[in-house]
Formats: structure tokens, sequence, C-alpha cells
């Protein structure tokens, strides 16, 4: 087969969250697996030049209809790790890829419209006819629109669209002037509440609205979450939608890449280690110890990476910094926010705590720090509001760093209590659940983690050696997805 993802990221090129993870895993592991795949990418100025090898201007002369007139695009090419990619560049007074952010801006509807239609424009136009466009999130919700409304007209009406959601909660709003700039034209058709128009406000357009209205097949990265977006109150007003369109509508649960995530052959880290060698993972702690100038000591590690977010429950992650202080633990935090009242208040704690020997606050994004945190840690937080699949607490795994997550979404999937699970077996069990979003439950889950270190060290290991032993790569998902890439080919 022959799939082209469309999507906002790839990492470790453009990689703001998760989904840049799952953009390149998939696309690696589909391609393993003996599929043609390419990959369409905003060319921004800020990504990671520095992981693409050849890039070259591969189409100079792509044009592409926008309001009455037309943007002159080129478009690159290049190979990130193995992954042929192309890049699009708009040269227009908008600058929208030339902003040293990815997201952020008061126009990202527009810009990611744009892209929307120029990746179509180039699919057109260089003669590619994918069996499958596999796009991504609220940026690409208009790839579906786009394809069945305007370019299945001229020459694509083969195609077929999977639309991948791996946050309800962004979902991209814009009034008519998107339907005059992309060519959709026809307010009156798009503003009716079985097309395009959000089901809150009738004066907004809602671009994974049209996704999901528009796909072949519709997924979310957990079957769980599959159901608590249809059921519970995680599809942020889309419930009724997704409802409506639940016949095409399932969950797959993400993976993680090995190659990258992997202690054995990890090159940012201090001390390669495996399930043998578990011993080693102290020396990775005390490698990150000294790279963060937290004191020399045998204290347990805390660790928590992500993007600050409401999401993420950013009031249970300082609860939690400062609960793991009062037992005697040490904690480190890697993250970053684009909510400035958010960005505010941890740089405001990062200041407090300054001199304090045991936590360090790292409010930047650092890929490479990353990798050194999930290896030196020996338990990650992950206190999610709700968390469609979420990657850390598989990542944490795989480095035999402990989970204690909230149960929402894939982190109830993944991650098995060691005290409560009903449906494993003790030797089958992963780490701490709780389940409440406040302080307390949040301590409960600590407590029982902490004590389990403290009181039983050799039952702590245990659990951190039943997690490395899980298969979370994306072989079983990959497979998944071919056969949902596959069945609607067939439709
Ligand atoms: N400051 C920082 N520095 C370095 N690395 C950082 C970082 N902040 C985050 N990361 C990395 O980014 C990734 C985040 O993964 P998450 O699952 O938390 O994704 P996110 O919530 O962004 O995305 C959404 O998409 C993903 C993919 O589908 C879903 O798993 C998830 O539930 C959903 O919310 C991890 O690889 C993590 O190590």
């Amino acid at each position: 087969m022959y799939i082209v993802q469309i999507a906002s990221e790839c990492a470790p090129v453009i990689k703001a969250g998760g989904l840049g993870d799952v953009v390149y895993g998939l696309s690696r592991e589909v391609s393993a697996q003996g599929h043609c795949v390419e990959l369409i990418l905003p060319k921004y100025n800020n990504m990671r030049y520095d992981h693409i090898w050849g890039l070259h201007d591969a189409y100079r002369d792509l044009w592409v209809p926008w309001y009455g007139g037309r943007v002159h695009c080129s478009v690159f090419c290049g190979w990130v790790h193995g992954q042929l990619c192309f890049f699009i560049e708009p040269h227009s007074n908008d600058f929208f890829f030339d902003r040293g952010v990815y997201y952020g801006c008061d126009d990202d509807p527009m810009r990611f419209a744009f892209f929307s239609k120029a990746a179509l424009e180039f699919l057109l136009q260089s003669n590619k006819r994918p069996d499958v466009i596999h796009c991504h999130d609220w940026q690409t919700g208009l790839i579906p629109v786009l394809l069945y409304e305007m370019f299945q007209y001229q020459g694509m009406d083969t195609q077929r669209v999977l639309y991948t959601i791996h946050n309800f909660k962004h979902q991209g709003f814009a009034g008519p002037e998107v339907l005059w700039a992309t060519g959709l034209n026809r307010e009156a058709y798009y503003f009716q509440y079985e097309q395009l128009r959000d089901n809150f406000n009738p004066f907004s357009l809602n671009f994974m609205k049209g996704g999901i209205v528009y796909a072949n097949h519709i997924n979310t990265v957990a079957p769980h979450h599959a159901w608590e977006a249809m059921y519970g109150d995680c599809g942020f007003g889309l419930g009724g939608t997704l409802h409506s369109k639940s016949f095409k509508f399932s969950g797959i649960l993400n993976g993680v890449d090995y190659t990258i995530w992997n202690p054995e052959e990890d090159t940012h880290i201090a001390h390669p280690y495996s399930l043998t060698t578990f011993e080693d993972k102290v020396l990775n702690k005390k490698a990150l110890r000294e790279k963060l100038g937290l004191r020399p000591c045998d204290k347990p590690m805390i660790a928590f990476i992500g993007r600050l977010d409401d999401q993420k429950g950013v009031d249970l992650v300082h609860h939690a910094m400062y609960y793991s202080l009062n037992r005697g633990a040490q904690f480190v935090l890697l993250g970053s926010a684009t909510d400035s009242t958010i960005n505010d208040w941890f740089w405001h704690e990062k200041r407090h705590l300054t001199d304090n020997p045991d936590i360090h606050l790292e409010l930047t994004f650092n890929e490479e720090l990353a990798h050194l945190i999930y290896a030196g840690a020996d338990m990650m937080v992950v206190p999610s509001k709700f968390e469609p699949c979420g990657l850390t607490q598989l990542i944490s795994m795989r480095y035999g760093t402990v989970p204690i997550v909230r149960g929402v979404g894939g982190l109830v999937s993944t991650v098995f209590d060691w005290d409560y699970d009903t449906f494993h077996p003790q030797e089958e069990r992963t780490g701490f659940v709780f389940y409440e979003s406040d302080n307390y439950a949040l301590e409960s889950g600590m407590n029982r983690a902490l004590d389990l270190y403290y009181d039983e060290p050799k039952f702590f290991q245990q659990l951190a050696q039943q997690g490395m032993q899980y298969d979370h790569s994306w072989k079983k998902s990959g497979q998944e997805y071919i056969k949902m890439y596959d069945y609607i080919r067939h439709k």
C-alpha cells in the first residue's frame, strides 16, 4: 500500500509533544512492514534541521489557490531518520511557518487550513495518488473535507482518509473566512449542523468536526479513550457527533518507537542498561543528579515530563513536587507551558526552589534531557485530568521507571496497580493508579509507591522490571493501523 501521512509534527524534527512521536514511530513501523510511507509537513523555520538528511527543493513551483489568487510554494524533500518527508514552504507575506513557534499564533486556523490545502494541491500537481491519506488532529481536519468536496473532482477520487485524533481538547475554530480562503465557499452549506458548524457556537466552523464528518474512518489513540470521548466528557462537545458516527470510530493504542527509546542502546544516557543489568540504572540517577546539580544521596527520585497544560493536571504536578520533598524524595520536572499563567506560575516556583538541593525544574523542551530523566528516575508521576493514550508512562516502563498515574484514558489500559488491580496477577502489574483528581488521591498513589520503595526495595525493583518486560513497541499497533488502511481502501 501507498500511504501519505499529513501532519503538523514529526519527531524528532518537529516535536511539541506526543503527536510527533506517533507520526514518526507509526510511519517507521508501517514502512518496516513493507508499505510505502511518505510524510507531508510544514517547513517551519524553527524545526530541528539537524535531523534532516539530504534536504533539497524537490518541487519548486507549487501554486496553491488561496482566496481569489494563488500562493507560490516550494516543496523540499529530505530524510528524517530513514523516512521520506516533504516540507511545504509558502512564499507569502503571511509568513505562516516563519514564526519561531509551531503553534500559539492567533491565525493558527488559517495557517493550518493553508497547509491542508497546500498538501493536497501538492499531491494533485505532483501526480501522487496514495491509497490512503492519514491525517492527524485539528490541524489537518480540513483534509478530508477538501478531498471530498473539491479534489475528488480534479482526479483524486480513489483516495481514502483515516483521521486520527490525539487530543479532543483542541479542535480548531474559524469563521467563514476560511471557506473563502480555501475555495470551499458555500457558507450556508458548511454552516449546517451536519457539516462543519460547531455543536455549541453556531457562528464557528469546527475543523475537527469536519474531519469526523468527512473521513472514511476516525480513530483515537486508545480504545478506552474512544469510549470516554463518546460516552463521557472527554469529547469536549464532540461526543454527540462521534456517537452519530460510531460506525466508523474506534481506538488503537499507541506504541513507542523502541529504536529511539531503548535503555540498552540509548546514546543520550550515561550508562546503558537492560533487564539483566538493571543495577546499572542507579548510575543514571547519579549522572542525572550531577547534571542538574542535585545533592548526592540515597533518596528516591520522582519525575514529571510533559507539556505544562491543564490537561496534565498541573495543580497535582505542583502538589507532587512538594509532597515528594516532604516524603524525603528528590524531584525533577521537565516541561514547558504555552499558557502564560501556567508558565509564570512554574517560573515563580523555579525561582522559589532554586536553592533547594533536592528539586530541579527545567522549564524548556529538551529531548536529550528527557532520555536522561526516564533512565535516572525511580518513579514518574502522570496525574492527568484526561489522557487519550499517554506516552510518558509507556516510555517510563521501558526504562524501568515506575509510573504513578491517574486512572483515565490510555493510562488505565497500560498501568496495572501493584496493590489493587483485579485483572492481572501480581507478577504482571506495572505501577500505581489513583482515580480522583485531588491531592489526597495523588498522595495515596505516591505513598504506596514510596512505601514500597523504602520498605520493600526488592519488590519495588521487581515491579520496575515487570514494566520493562511489556512490549509496547509499534509492532502490534502498526499492524492494526495497516489493517485499518486496508479496510478503508476497499470500502
Ligand atoms: N519539555 C519536554 N522536553 C522533552 N520532551 C518532552 C517535553 N514535554 C513532553 N515531552 C515528550 O513529549 C511526549 C509527550 O507525550 P504525551 O503522551 O504526554 O503527549 P501529548 O499530551 O503531547 O499528546 C497527545 O498525543 C499523544 C500521542 O497520541 C497521546 O499519547 C496523548 O495522550 C495526547 O495528549 C513524550 O515523548 C515526552 O517525553
